[in-house]
């Protein structure tokens, strides 16, 4: 088992990374769930796949699991399921110190954490992620987040879990389209600032998703330890070093609204498109070399990910894309700051980013054959 400290001031937190860690889910929380009732928020999916190994582990250790079961999908990340879900743990009389339960991907991650920061001013919560998104980014971070009509994750807050407890076996019952989407955050971190590591990622990501436990736990602790880094740099995202970790992200946002934030698009699959993107507007303005944003696309595209703006078939034009983009947390007076690339491993906060430019630039992609 790797373990991976994250130290945000004042209050640092592991991440367990390790096969067979839901089954000996008490053990793991020493002595954090203080009470008989303990809280678990999940979803369908995750609850039919994962709750009885869950509930025995609880059980067995003297708490009684009350289970709270959302419908699984990006919908969930909504106004109505926080509120029904903070009366429910209010029904539940959960207290400051007890720790709430998040089992399952970045959407009940995201809206569990959210829940947990409202609640009575703020509640302690464990994250358990069960996906490979949620293992190597939402779980870690402190980032909690519901979307709103206008767009993605416009309403949440920053609250760090006590412990995140990421069982690699859990990825076992990951349908395949979801190990890809989730190892589009993998790729990010070599991205970002890691070349050696987008080397391994095509080297190995593909044997990893296939299946090989050895790479899995290596991409899992690997990335979490780069996430670590960069948000105890800069918890809040103030000083501009934690928004690098949206790499893509911002045609990526705006890819999710305009399919809906439905099945037609996932999170990760939206980031790996606009990783892409971002690689291919750097090229395009001169920054990166086009021969490496080509090999960025590629990779992508040889693991199954989008990497072409083309075969999405959208119903709209660059400057309904740029539209979206005007919701960004980034807007900055006016202005979007854009991730961009000075080649892989190179990734920068730019300033200076003409959005009739990048309208222009994604016209010319909505028509651009895949390769
Ligand atoms: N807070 C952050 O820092 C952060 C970072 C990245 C992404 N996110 C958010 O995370 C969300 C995406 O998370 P996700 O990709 O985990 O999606 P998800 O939570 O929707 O899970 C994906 C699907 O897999 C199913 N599932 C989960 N675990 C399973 C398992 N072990 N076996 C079988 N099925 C399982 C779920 O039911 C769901 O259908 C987005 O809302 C995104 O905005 C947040
Ligand atoms: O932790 C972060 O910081 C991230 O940006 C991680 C992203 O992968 C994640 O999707 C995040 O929720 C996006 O943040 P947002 O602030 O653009 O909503
Ligand atoms: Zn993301």
């Amino acid at each position: 088992m790797a373990v991976i400290s994250v130290d945000i001031a004042g209050r640092p937190y592991e991440v367990r990374v390790g096969a067979g860690l839901l089954a000996e889910l008490v053990p793991h929380c020493r002595g954090r769930l203080r009470k008989r009732t303990v809280p678990v928020v999940t979803d369908a999916h995750v609850h039919a796949a994962w709750g009885e190994v869950v509930e025995t582990s609880l059980r067995e250790n003297g708490h009684e699991p009350h289970w709270r079961i959302l419908p699984p999908g990006e919908q969930t990340k909504s106004w109505e399921e926080l509120a029904a879900t903070v009366n429910w743990l209010l029904s539940l009389e959960v207290e400051r110190g007890d720790h709430i339960i998040a089992l399952g991907g970045g959407v009940i991650g995201d809206l569990t954490g959210f829940c947990a920061s409202v609640l009575k001013r703020g509640c302690k919560f464990i994250q358990v992620p069960t996906t490979l998104l949620a293992q190597v980014d939402s779980s870690v971070g402190g980032k909690t987040a519901i979307n709103t009509p206008a767009g993605k994750n416009l309403v949440g807050a920053f609250h760090q879990p006590s412990l995140v407890l990421a069982d690699l076996s859990a990825l076992e019952t990951l349908p395949e389209r979801e190990l890809r989407a989730g190892y589009a955050e993998v790729i990010k971190y070599g991205l970002i600032d890691d070349a050696d590591f987008f080397a391994w990622c095509d080297a190995n990501g593909a044997k990893m998703i296939a299946g090989d436990g050895a790479l899995r736990e290596y991409a899992v602790a690997h990335s979490v330890a780069a996430k670590a880094r960069i948000v105890a740099e800069d918890e809040f995202e103030t000083t501009g070093k934690r928004a690098l970790l949206n790499l893509g992200h911002t045609f990526g946002h705006a890819l999710e609204a305009e399919t809906g934030f439905s099945a037609r698009l996932l999170h990760g699959e939206g980031v790996a498109l606009g990783m892409v993107l971002a690689a291919r507007y750097s090229a395009h303005l001169g920054l990166m070399p086009q021969a490496s944003a080509e090999h960025v696309a590629r990779h992508i595209g040889s693991i199954g990910l989008p990497a072409s703006l083309k075969a999405l078939q959208l119903d709209c034009d660059g400057a309904g894309l740029v539209k979206h983009m005007l919701h960004d947390k980034k807007m900055d007076a006016g202005t979007l700051p854009f991730l961009l690339m000075k080649g892989i491993g190179h990734t920068y906060l730019a300033k200076d980013v003409s959005l009739d430019d990048v309208a222009a630039f994604l016209d010319a992609e909505l028509s651009r054959e895949a390769a």
